[in-house]
């Protein structure tokens, strides 16, 4: 797999409460000098984003309900339609993971299936936040963003207590099946990491560090 192949694959991922303007526009300008898959930034940079790419093939992606997933169901709907409308290509929800630890399947795959519903033609991804999950926990995650329409399953936020590793890409992928996108996304941020997700199952690879991945070297993360 080529470099440019693996930055095809890549969400240029900015997210936090100090992220600013000129920081988000600095990873569109890098997202189209890499042809990144998309630039992923927090739900009030969606219109920013959108005019910073709009003459490009990179996609506008934010988040849902993030970092913690633990919003009404309600508030992530209105985030996602709004979303949406602000001009998102693809929306990276939570799901509720404390009631998915407690067994209350229906409300988490409902949870999902309305921002599914809610976001009409854009893609979801869905976070299940692997480092709070026994495995027997990433299954019935899986399987319920699955059962609810969901395109992609995804390892984490990057806020939690841990990110993505090889053998829950492989677990997920396992689970989902070919067809569904699984992104592995949280600590990586180095090629070889990169391309151990990939050959693990991965499609796609969400990381704040696009650019030192591509070119193997430290870059300024201060936003
Ligand atoms: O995909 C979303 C994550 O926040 C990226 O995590 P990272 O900063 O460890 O690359």
């Amino acid at each position: 797999m080529t470099k440019k192949e693996i930055a095809g694959m890549i969400d240029h991922t900015i997210l936090g409460a100090e992220v600013t303007k000129t920081a988000v526009r600095e990873k569109c300008r890098e997202a189209k000098e890499y042809n990144f898959a998309s630039v992923c930034a927090n739900p009030d940079q969606v219109t920013l984003i959108a005019e910073e790419l709009a003459d490009s093939p990179v996609k506008v992606c934010t988040v849902i309900g993030f970092p913690l997933g633990v919003n009404a169901t309600m508030t992530k709907v209105a985030e996602a339609e709004i979303a949406a409308a602000e001009g998102a290509d693809e929306l990276d929800m939570v799901i509720k993971v404390g009631a998915l630890k407690e067994g209350d399947y229906e409300l988490v795959k409902n949870d999902i299936k309305a921002v599914v519903e809610a976001a009409g033609d854009k893609l979801v991804k869905v976070i299940i936040e692997t480092c709070y999950l026994t495995d027997q926990e990433k299954v019935k995650a899986c399987e319920l963003a699955k059962e609810a329409g969901a395109d992609f399953v995804k390892t984490s936020t990057g806020f939690g207590s841990g990110g993505a590793t090889v053998e829950d890409i492989a677990l997920m992928r396992k689970t989902v099946g070919k067809e569904m996108g699984v992104k592995a996304s949280g600590g990586i941020h180095s090629l070889e990491e990169a391309k151990a997700m990939i050959e693990a199952g991965a499609t796609r690879i969400g990381a704040s560090s696009g650019v030192q991945i591509i070119e193997g070297n430290e870059v300024n993360s201060d936003y």
